[in-house]
């Protein structure tokens, strides 16, 4: 929590405290779960913890530590995630156990111990505020607003639910059904929420999921599976993924037909990553680690289809990465549509005449979806072909995925 509140994204944060402690899977699974709802709760925690202290804990370990412990106590007891005294009493253990937090351990039980006491009128006091009724800052809430005036609640609201295990069965080697039965077998609920997406009702580790080694099943969210069907791929085509890691629609595309692939991401841990996932699918593609802005990596051979899933905020999958609305600054959403924009701009030339290119974002900013596909197609007069648009971030039993954006382009012949 410290790291994040220091621009640090969780994943990382959690990386290093794992490298640091070694802990057992056990208390690396409770370690990431306090992580993660504390990200989902820190606005309220924020604001209970102003009203419970008369001042700012001035370190910063003590400021997350009572927002980690506020966060564990703030659902209602029969979805309290942690006993709420078992709470109380391994803060205070934490705090006493580290030197420099050992003289506010009595704070932490006082501060802790009255939050249980008056919780209801607190959490009442706490809620009037916007950053602690929906746990987002003030300029995303405020933005969110303007941007979808009939919609930012429920967007808020999905953004805040921890997200389903969602996976793209691979058709060239099974079928969906066929997995449904794999699945029942062995005990694992799931429905379908796609053309080839089954959900899990109950999350489980990936190596315990029928198929997932033999690579007869991905996981993927049900909205990401629509980028390889919308670019009608044939056997023989040449294909770019120009922002293509860890890999996820770069599989999908080679599930779908036998495509010459050049994945290129700017990454090059995050490459390694492709090579990972195609590898368990037993798949091939030619993996490049260059700058999808710029041209030195390019052979000067044009492709048939490009995918551009331009880097962004990332605000459609808040659900996934909850840190990130704490992470990220009102000027990200124009620098990294600005960053976008200049790697369309680049790749356009690289397209062949008729052939089709699939802008891709994971964010609900407009200035980096919908606008800014508007205005590629203005400055390159390109032809716009049916795709989805926007898909707002959806958490309902019948409709559960993350919220992305899909624009079609296709190069005149002429
Ligand atoms: C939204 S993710 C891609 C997800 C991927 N398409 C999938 O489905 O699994 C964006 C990727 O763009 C990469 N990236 C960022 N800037 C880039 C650049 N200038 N050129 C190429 N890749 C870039 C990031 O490393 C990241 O892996």
């Amino acid at each position: 929590v410290t790291r994040v509140a220091g621009g640090t994204a969780l994943p990382q944060a959690l990386a290093a405290v794992f490298a640091r402690m070694e802990p057992t899977p056990q208390a690396r699974g409770a370690i990431q779960d306090i992580a993660y709802r504390t990200m989902r709760e820190y606005g309220l925690a924020q604001v209970l913890l102003g009203q419970l202290a008369s001042r700012k804990p001035s370190a910063p370990e003590l400021h997350a530590l009572l927002c980690a412990a506020l966060a564990l106590l703030v659902p209602e007891a029969e979805q309290a995630p942690y006993d709420p005294f078992t709470v109380v009493d391994q803060a205070v253990d934490c705090a006493a156990s580290q030197r420099t937090l050992a003289p506010a351990k009595g704070m932490v039980n006082a501060v802790l111990r009255r939050f249980l006491r008056e919780r209801q009128p607190l959490l009442a006091q706490a809620r009037r505020q916007p950053l602690a009724e929906w746990n987002y800052p003030a300029w995303w809430i405020d933005a969110m607003r303007a941007a979808w005036p009939q919609q930012w609640r429920d967007i808020l609201t999905a953004g805040n639910q921890p997200p389903p295990l969602t996976l793209r069965v691979n058709l060239a080697k099974t079928g969906v059904d066929d997995c449904l039965a794999a699945f029942a077998a062995a005990g694992i609920e799931a429905v379908r929420v796609g053309p080839q997406a089954l959900k899990l009702l109950r999350a489980l580790p990936v190596a315990q999921i029928p198929g997932f080694a033999e690579g007869l099943v991905s996981v993927q969210d049900a909205a990401a599976q629509l980028a390889a069907p919308l670019l009608d791929l044939r056997d023989g085509m040449r294909v770019l993924d120009a922002c293509a890691a860890p890999g996820g629609k770069t599989g999908h595309m080679l599930e779908t037909a036998r495509v010459q692939m050049l994945a290129l991401d700017s990454d090059p841990q995050r490459l390694a990553r492709i090579d990972e996932n195609l590898r368990r699918l037993q798949l091939q593609a030619e993996l490049r680690h260059g700058d999808a802005g710029a041209r030195d990596w390019w052979d000067g051979r044009p492709f048939d289809r490009i995918l551009a899933d331009v880097p962004c905020t990332a605000s459609g999958i808040v659900r996934r990465h909850p840190d990130i609305r704490w992470l990220r600054r009102k000027d990200d959403v124009r620098q990294l549509a600005a960053l976008g924009g200049r790697i369309l701009d680049n790749l356009w030339p690289m397209l062949a005449p008729g052939g089709k290119l699939l802008f891709v974002t994971c964010s609900i900013w407009p200035q980096e979806s919908e606008q800014q596909a508007a205005a590629f197609a203005v400055r390159h007069q390109a032809l716009r072909l049916p795709a989805p648009g926007q898909l707002l971030p959806a958490a309902r039993a019948d409709e559960d995925h993350d919220g992305l954006f899909y624009a079609l382009f296709q190069k005149t012949t002429v």
